[in-house]
């Protein structure tokens, strides 16, 4: 559905230094600088799937995104998407997409909501049965009934994010980029995003792809995440495989009554100790934890275990140091 092959991208920028003789040498003579963006980028996305496209802040997710929606044209490259090429086909194609950046509005900032969506409606000719019917549905999941009348300059971030994911949907896409959707939001909306996210997803088969630094949206939403750094592709594969290759550390919380000696189990790392409660790391290619269990209950009374995975986000600043990004 989505295919991308060798794609690389530099913004060329006009550099000039501070000072007016500098602004007024600028006049007649400009130095440029060429930033690389994206360089040699390619994966493939199948329909119906939820990818994660993460990387440190100025990796070039932004770049990928705009060049998938065609707003961008690469140095180099190819681009296939739906059998369009985003750029040159972009009248055709965009009526198979929905994009939302959220650190920008599709939204016409001074009127109501729900004209927003009337002009969108015009603009991508969506018919009125199929408009109603999906306003209805969007209406609905996200919670828009109270604030379709207002001026999107009154709404709160969340109340806007979620006015831009309907927008983006009105015209029922098949693809949905989305770049940064939960940025600043608390953690209720997050959670209605997310599932939104979700159910368009099994409910439409809608292909989604999204950029985020928040791990938590990763971890809910995508099986799949494609990590890039300094514009470079550094990984492409499961969730599931980057947890099995760096997250083998468990942490282990032990409640039990009283005991007054410190104990030790082989192979394990005693993080805290009390009389009544301590914290272990177990590496689980080392040892299972069922049996750093059975070991902790002849040596102490048990009340209670807590049995916690290493933290997503700590999985990922190891990935991206191991890049050297
Ligand atoms: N319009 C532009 N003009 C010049 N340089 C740009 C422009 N947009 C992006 N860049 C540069 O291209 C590189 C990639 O930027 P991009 O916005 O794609 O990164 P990103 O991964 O989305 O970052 P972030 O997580 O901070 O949003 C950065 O070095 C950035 O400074």
């Amino acid at each position: 559905m989505i295919k991308l092959e060798g794609i690389s991208k530099s913004y060329k920028i006009a550099r000039r230094a501070s000072g007016l003789r500098q602004a007024a040498k600028a006049l007649f003579y400009r130095e440029h600088t060429i930033i690389p963006a994206l360089n040699d980028i390619s994966f493939s996305i199948e329909p119906g799937e939820i990818v994660g496209y993460i990387g440190p802040n100025g990796a070039g997710k932004s770049t990928t995104i705009k060049v998938m929606s065609g707003i961008l044209v690469p140095d180099s490259g190819n681009c296939t998407i739906m059998g369009f090429n985003p750029w040159r086909d972009r009248v055709q194609y965009v009526k198979n997409i929905g994009v939302v950046f959220g650190q920008r509005s599709q939204l016409w900032w001074d009127v109501p909501v729900i004209d927003s969506f009337l002009l969108l409606r015009d603009i991508y000719k969506v018919p009125q049965k199929e408009y109603e019917n999906n306003l209805e549905l969007l209406v609905g999941a996200l919670e828009l009934q109270d604030i379709l009348n207002s001026p999107v300059r009154q709404l709160s971030l969340g109340q806007r994010m979620r006015c831009e994911i309907a927008a983006s949907l009105l015209h029922n896409p098949k693809i949905l980029f989305l770049d940064e959707p939960t940025i600043g939001l608390d953690a209720v909306s997050k959670i209605a995003v997310r599932q939104f996210i979700k159910k368009i997803n099994q409910e439409r088969g809608v292909t989604v792809i999204l950029t985020t630094h928040d791990m938590s949206d990763i971890e809910a939403l995508a099986e799949r995440v494609i990590l890039i750094g300094k514009g470079k592709l550094l990984y492409d594969g499961k969730l599931k495989e980057l947890r099995s290759r760096f997250g083998t550390e468990k942490t282990i919380t032990v409640d039990y009554h009283e005991n007054n000696y410190p104990f030790q189990i082989p192979d394990t790392t005693l993080l805290s100790w009390s009389p009544v409660r301590a914290v272990i790391s177990v590496d689980t290619e080392v040892v299972l934890t069922s049996k750093v269990i059975t070991q902790l209950s002849s040596k102490v009374d048990l009340i209670d275990v807590a049995i916690e995975s290493r933290p997503i986000e700590e999985i990922i600043v190891q990935l991206y140091k191991e890049y050297q990004i």
